[in-house]
This record gives structure tokens, sequence and C-alpha cells, in this order.
């Protein structure tokens, strides 16, 4: 078996509850609230930043020119795609960015720098293919399901669309070409971690917005 099936087989459970997530499930089932998706978009706007970062730790460690080449893609992508969707986003719907965010949000930022500046290239790869699988295979099932809100609606069409795909997808097949079978405990232990950062960063939308101090 492959390493990254092997990653995969090791955390069906977690995946699983994420997959089945309540905010999954209220987009699938078009009952997502408008409030619960702002506080999203809100948070979700500062890690696509935090996610430029990662890939440039991921570029500085990469062995080859041609996964420099890739991450570099990645980079633009989302400085050049997915900022100005939210960019655009923000100021439409009146959205405020967030000095103040939930713990689990800003624990799921730090957590992925923290692996994307200590952790070896193949840790940065596994935690970044935990975060894009999950939201193409969660995506992919929704691709059909009817959405009301037309920046939802963008959103996730963002996340099945060929470029994003193939991201994740290079990123499977990266871990098993620079990975090796020693890395599979500790690998499966990211993708863990990674799996339970996102789950508690889908929660805290729910949650009412941390009080501003003073
Ligand atoms: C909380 C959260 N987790 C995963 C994704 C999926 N995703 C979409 S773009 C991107 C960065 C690299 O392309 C990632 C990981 C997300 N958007 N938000």
């Amino acid at each position: 078996m492959l390493l990254s099936d092997k990653i995969l087989s090791a955390n069906t459970d977690i995946l699983d509850r994420m997959l089945k997530h309540r905010f999954v499930a209220d987009v699938q089932a078009d009952s997502l609230q408008r409030d619960v998706f702002h506080r999203y978009l809100a948070y979700e706007g500062q890690f696509v930043e935090t996610a430029i970062s990662i890939f440039a730790f991921a570029t500085i460690s990469a062995p080859d020119i041609g996964a420099q080449r890739w991450l570099i893609g990645v980079q633009d992508a989302l400085a050049n795609k997915q900022v100005p969707y939210f960019e655009d986003i923000f100021a439409r719907r009146d959205i405020g960015v967030e000095s103040q965010v939930p713990d689990a949000v800003a624990a799921f930022d730090a957590g992925m720098l923290e692996i994307a500046r200590t952790g070896a290239f193949v840790d940065v790869l596994t935690a970044m293919f935990a975060a894009e699988w999950m939201y193409w295979t969660w995506s992919k099932a929704t691709d059909t399901t009817q959405i009301s809100d037309p920046d939802l609606r963008a959103w996730v069409d963002m996340h099945t669309a060929t470029d994003f795909a193939d991201q994740a997808m290079w990123l499977k097949n990266a871990i098993d070409t620079y990975g090796d079978e020693s890395d599979v405990d500790r690998l499966a232990q990211v993708f863990n971690h990674v799996t339970q950062l996102e789950i508690d960063f889908h929660t805290a939308a729910y949650d009412a917005p941390p009080k501003h101090e003073g």
C-alpha cells in the first residue's frame, strides 16, 4: 500500500468525523446560517494568508526544483486567486477582519505554522494533505447539492475545480515520492493532529465570537 494511503487508513475515524461535521452537513443541507458563514469567512480569510507562509516554509525545505516550482505555483494561486475571493466578499458583505479570534482558530493557524516551521518536508506536505484532501472530498460530495448563497456555492466550486484537485493529488503523490516507510507512524500522527485542529476550527464558527477587550 502507498504511504499516503496508509496515512489515510490510519485516520478513517477522525476523517469521517470531520467529513460529517455540522458545518459540512449544514452546507450540504443548504442550511448554513448567515452569521455562521460570515464568522467562518473571517477565520478562513486569515488561514488562507497563513497558508502562503506554510507553503513558503515548504518551498525552503523542498529537495528539488520540480517541487519548488510547484509550491511557488500554489503560493501564486493563494495570493492571486484565493485572497482576492476574500477581499471581494469582505467588501460586498461588510465582513470585518477579526482582530480577536477564538482559541480554536488561533490554535489551528499556530499548529499548522509550527509544523511548517519545525517539521521535515514530508511533515509539511502531510499537514497540507490533511487539510486539502478533506476539503476536496467533502466538496466533491457537495457538487450536485443545492446551495442558495452564490458566495458559498463559489467557495465549494473552488474546491472541486481542477486546480485544487491537482494540488490535493500533488500533495498525495509527493508524500509517496519524498517519504518512506519509516515515516508512516509520525506522518499518521501529523494527519491526525491536523484533522483534530480542523474539527475544532469548524466548530468555532458556531460559537459566539470572543468579546473585544476593554
Ligand atoms: C480550515 C481550512 N482547512 C482546509 C482548507 C482547504 N484549503 C483550501 S486552500 C488551502 C491552502 C492551500 O491551497 C487549503 C488547505 C481550507 N480552506 N480551510
